[in-house]
């Protein structure tokens, strides 16, 4: 065997949690073991950094998680580590055990904390893209995406099914802060007629026109899903102009919210979270630093974390919202 680049590492989970996490945190740490690379757990993120919540896993703490939603090892969001004096207080504590690379599962906030204690301290790490909304470039999913779609879909159409009883148009909103992949995959996927994303600019002048072509044409079922973060803000938002301008259409509003991020995680997560974990130890044994494990066409690539969060994510393809378009007239 080649030798050892490191010798004890760590992992944390950071941002919000995604179905999966807990599948990438179980193949980092038996892909440790079996390097016979020492493997310590960080909980809540860059909080449990901070006060030196640190632990030693072996191969039974990761024994019976790979189903499981949530993470093991907690998740959080930490101002403090925002700062550089914590995260001096933070890279002390991996200092004081000796520990020499570092991998963290979040999106591109934990991606630009990490690459910044890398920056200041020298720890290398290396990212894995773990976050339900898909916002990071050089991959072509993240851990969590797959499940939170498809819970999306489950309740879509369910709701689908109260919207044709009572003939009533139904505004959806799904997670996304930044990204509309939930909202566009989703809508796709149950035959929503409107769909809204903060990529693309929300022409509400054209949501109503076509809402009233529907409306003479008896089209009964009507549903609009729209992304948290689109710039009209939200489904509440779109309700209250529709009702403004249309007050026969009997309209109702669903946030599906944190159910997104729960629950078991789909075949494809554990798949992927699997490789990108195994893959996680593979590169800081190597010596490589500074990257996350992404997959593009079903090969595992490493792009540089300055990469990954600078060009933010992949762009929403435009032919699948051309799709959306011709499939909903
Ligand atoms: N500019 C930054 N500098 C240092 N640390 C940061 C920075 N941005 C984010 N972080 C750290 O990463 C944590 C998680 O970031 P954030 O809340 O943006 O979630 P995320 O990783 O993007 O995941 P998600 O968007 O899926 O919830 C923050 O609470 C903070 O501790
Ligand atoms: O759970 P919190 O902290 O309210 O964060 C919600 C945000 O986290 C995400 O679920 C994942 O980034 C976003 O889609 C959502 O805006
Ligand atoms: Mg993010």
């Amino acid at each position: 065997m080649a030798t050892k680049k490191v010798s004890r590492i760590a992992v944390l989970t950071s941002g919000g949690d995604a179905p999966g996490m807990n599948a990438a945190i179980r193949a980092v740490v038996r892909t440790a073991i079996f390097n016979k690379i020492e493997v310590y757990g960080i909980v809540r993120g860059y909080s449990g950094m901070i006060e030196d919540d640190i632990y030693k896993m072996d191969s039974k703490s990761v024994a019976n998680i790979i189903q499981r939603g949530g993470t093991i090892l907690k998740s959080a969001r930490s101002d403090e580590f925002k700062t550089p004096a914590g995260r001096k207080k933070a890279f002390n504590n991996l200092k004081k055990k000796e520990i020499d690379g570092l991998v963290v599962i979040g999106g591109d906030g934990s991606f630009t904390g990490a690459l910044k204690l890398s920056e200041e301290h020298g720890i290398p790490v290396i990212g894995l893209p773990g976050t339900i909304d898909k916002d990071c470039y050089g991959t072509d999913s993240t851990i969590g995406f797959d499940t939170a779609v498809n819970t999306a879909v489950e309740n879509i159409d369910k709701i689908r099914d109260t919207a044709d009883a009572h003939d009533r148009l139904f505004i959806v909103e799904v997670m996304g802060r930044d990204a509309g992949y939930i909202a566009l995959n989703a809508g796709i996927a149950t035959g929503a007629e409107t769909i809204l994303l903060p990529e693309t600019k929300t022409d509400i002048e054209s949501v109503i026109i076509g809402l009233k072509r529907k409306e003479r044409r008896k089209k009964l079922v009507n549903l609009i899903v729209v992304a948290e973060g689109d710039e009209l803000g939200g489904a509440s938002e779109v309700a209250k102009v529709v009702k403004e301008r249309l007050p026969k259409i009997d309209t109702r509003v669903t946030i599906l919210g944190h159910i997104q991020r729960g629950g078991s995680p789909s075949c494809c997560d554990r798949l992927i979270a699997s490789r990108m974990g195994y893959h996680a130890v593979v590169a800081l044994n190597e010596g490589k630093r500074n990257v996350m494990i992404g997959i593009q066409n079903g090969n595992i690539v490493h792009v540089p974390l300055e990469d990954a969060i600078s060009k933010k994510n992949q762009g929403i393809d435009q032919e699948l919202l051309k799709i959306s378009h011709i499939l909903s007239i």
